[in-house]
């Protein structure tokens, strides 16, 4: 039995600050504050201006109010409850691999076909980059292993469902590091074969995520949904099998790229449907300067901390890691592999094995070692600021094992795609 419980601090939630984001933009990008008035919560064919806002109704706003104070020192030790010292990361971002600043030279892996959601990731945090389609999230994480690819992009989480535990179990599993961030606003489309009416759909395709994120708008359609790869994989299947009682979900940019027509605009069961995306790159290929120096602004450090369980204590400890040094958290997963606490919740969730994490701490090879009880979380501030550092010793003392994924730039700026 498993279960998982998320406090999320929705910084990612938030709307572009003002100040201006350090990415480039494609065109065909701009942040949600400029292009929201696309977004329709029903099943109805064309779009309904509507202002974006928080879940609550709020204007979105920042919730934190703690600065980093990044100290300058490169400490490039990664950290492990039990070989600390024998470790080492970079904790840095760099384009890495000869890329430019707008990510022009580096190849980026996504899963799906041309067209997915997660090349419009890759493409709206490194616009000059070439994107390289792959048919499995694994198998994209693979080709940076082997060098066939600078970066690959995973989504982790989104506003809907949380977590995407299977992509992070894939993430825990490689030895890449995280180097961006990029947060997605998602819209889904029903699309189908021109000349086909939405009454003559019986079946819709689409990756699992866009099916789970519009389960509503499929009931009140009364039409069966199919799990496929990806949501332009799915598109391509209806256009090569000329497929006419059967419709895809996918992007606009999807419907324009594979020539059929858009049934439904806004299909997402919310409105407010964002994806968080991550890029990550060899560890090797990250330059070793320091994150903020690099950035010019605040950083983030994500990690995976395994415990012994037992009781809510240890996430108390780590909180306490944090609050007290004033490092503001804004990612807390706890993940409970264990049949006696997945009871004792009464989460009725299914059984899932212990999370398994590379551990790359160890001289030797890296080993996979499983562990039942697990949290993952992110903290403002770069992994060699003095106060991050410290928190982490601190964790270490209890904590079986600690492994930093990657200390890079916070972006808070949702991108919408046009
Ligand atoms: O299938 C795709 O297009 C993907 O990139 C995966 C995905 C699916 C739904 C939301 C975000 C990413």
């Amino acid at each position: 039995m498993a279960y998982t419980s998320s406090l999320h601090l929705p910084k990612h939630l938030l709307l572009p600050s003002p100040r201006r984001t350090r990415h480039r933009r494609p065109s065909s990008f701009v942040p949600v504050s400029a292009a929201a008035n696309k977004i329709n919560g029903g099943v109805n064919g064309h779009h309904a201006p509507e202002k974006p806002a928080l879940p609550n109704g709020k204007a979105p706003q920042h919730i934190n109010g703690h600065g980093n104070g990044h100290g300058k020192k490169g400490v490039n030790g990664h950290v492990n409850g039990r070989h600390a010292g024998n470790n080492r990361i970079h904790l840095s971002v760099s384009t890495g691999g000869g890329g430019g600043q707008d990510g022009s030279g580096l190849r980026v892996a996504f899963q799906g076909a041309p067209g997915a959601y997660s090349e419009f990731a890759a493409k709206t945090a490194l616009p000059g980059c070439e994107t390289v389609p792959c048919r499995a999230f694994a198998d994209a994480l693979a080709a940076v292993e082997r060098g066939a690819a600078d970066r690959a992009v995973l989504p982790v989480e989104s506003t809907m469902e949380g977590t995407a535990l299977r992509n992070y179990d894939l993430l825990l599993r490689h030895g890449l590091v995280v180097v961006q961030e990029i947060n997605l606003f998602v819209h889904y489309c029903l699309l189908a074969m021109p000349g086909v009416r939405a009454a003559e759909v019986r079946r819709v395709i689409s990756h699992p995520m866009a099916l789970a994120h519009c389960g509503r708008a499929l009931a009140r359609l009364g039409v069966d949904p199919e799990p496929v790869e990806d949501t332009a994989g799915a598109v391509e299947m209806l256009r090569s099998g000329r497929m006419l009682d059967t419709a895809a979900i996918a992007s606009p940019r999807a419907a324009d790229l594979y020539g059929l027509d858009v049934l439904a605009h806004g299909l997402q069961d919310e409105s407010w449907n964002v994806t968080r995306f991550l890029l990550l790159s060899r560890p090797s290929a990250v330059a070793a300067l320091p994150v903020d120096a690099a950035a010019g602004g605040a950083t983030k450090t994500s990690m995976v901390v395994a415990h012994r369980g037992g009781s809510m204590m240890v996430v108390l400890k780590v909180l306490s890691a944090f609050s007290s040094r004033g490092i503001n958290l804004t990612k807390l997963e706890v993940i409970n592999n264990d049949g006696a606490a997945a009871a004792d919740a009464g989460s009725g969730a299914g059984a899932r094995p212990p999370v398994v994490i590379l551990d790359t701490s160890a001289r030797g090879k890296p080993t996979l070692r499983a562990f039942p009880h697990v949290l993952y979380v992110d903290c403002e501030g770069a992994a060699h600021d003095p106060r991050v550092h410290e928190a982490i010793q601190e964790i270490e003392t209890f904590a079986v094992f600690v492994r930093v994924l990657g200390c890079y730039a916070a972006d808070s700026t949702v991108y919408d795609l046009q």
